[in-house]
């Protein structure tokens, strides 16, 4: 059993329920789920069928669901090849705005962007991508989202591999004291969620878990408390 008092994170922990796994016909009916509960964070994954091999939602989609759940904090996750194109369209009904660091375009431009435009900003790696590829912009971030399966479908298995990035990630927060969040994305449940978080981890995306749960209280405060 893991001992949540030994996370080195600065930050409270933070579950950031993914509408990926609602029910894309009724959405309303997954985010009146959430409302139910004291969860401040939504996720929203915006897949584009090029960097990663799946579509999801748009920009009106997250617009007509802020009127819904204006306290939420909303966390979209562009999973895009040219997010810096997208950044005007997103930033209106977003908090927080995560850019992935593999495709070619500037990275350190639309961190830049996302903060001018008043929202934080979150820098993304893939399972195989090395931390080493985030260490020019750890000062520029709110956020560093370590995807635990490969980005694109709800549902994968959690990758283990990932918790020594996590690790190293929070080692390299505190040497440095720079107050980015760690978040977790795939595959994360009641029994990953918790080793994340002995890693380092303090946010938390789950869409497949969640929304599967019998008792989402319960869920809630396996991640949270
Ligand atoms: O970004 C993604 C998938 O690309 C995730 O946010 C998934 O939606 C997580 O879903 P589960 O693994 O929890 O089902």
């Amino acid at each position: 059993m893991t001992d949540p008092s030994s996370t080195s994170s600065p930050f409270p922990p933070k579950l950031a329920p993914s509408m990926l796994a609602g029910n894309h016909a009724n959405l309303r009916d997954g985010l009146e789920k959430i409302l139910k509960l004291p969860i401040e964070w939504l996720h929203l994954d915006i897949m584009d069928g090029h960097f990663v091999p799946n579509l999801s939602f748009g920009p009106k989609t997250i617009d007509d669901l802020r009127p819904i759940a204006p306290d939420l904090f909303f966390d979209t996750h562009l999973m895009l090849a040219r997010p810096d194109l997208m950044i005007d369209a997103f930033a209106k009904s977003s908090d927080q705005i995560t850019i992935h660091v593999e495709p070619f375009y500037p990275i350190r431009e639309t961190l830049h962007a996302i903060r001018d435009k008043g929202l934080k900003a979150g820098l993304a790696l893939n399972p195989g991508t090395p931390l080493e590829r985030a260490l020019p912009f750890l000062e520029e971030i709110d956020l560093l989202l370590l995807m635990t399966v490969q980005p694109g479908f709800g549902g994968q298995s959690f990758r283990t591999e990932v918790l020594e990035k996590i690790q190293a990630a929070d080692q390299i927060r505190r040497e440095k004291d720079l107050p980015f969040r760690i978040e977790v994305d795939g595959g994360v449940d009641a029994e990953t969620g918790p080793q994340c978080r002995q890693a380092g981890a303090d946010t938390f995306v789950c869409g497949t878990a969640f929304f599967k749960a019998d008792n989402l209280e319960k869920f809630r405060q396996g991640i949270e408390e």
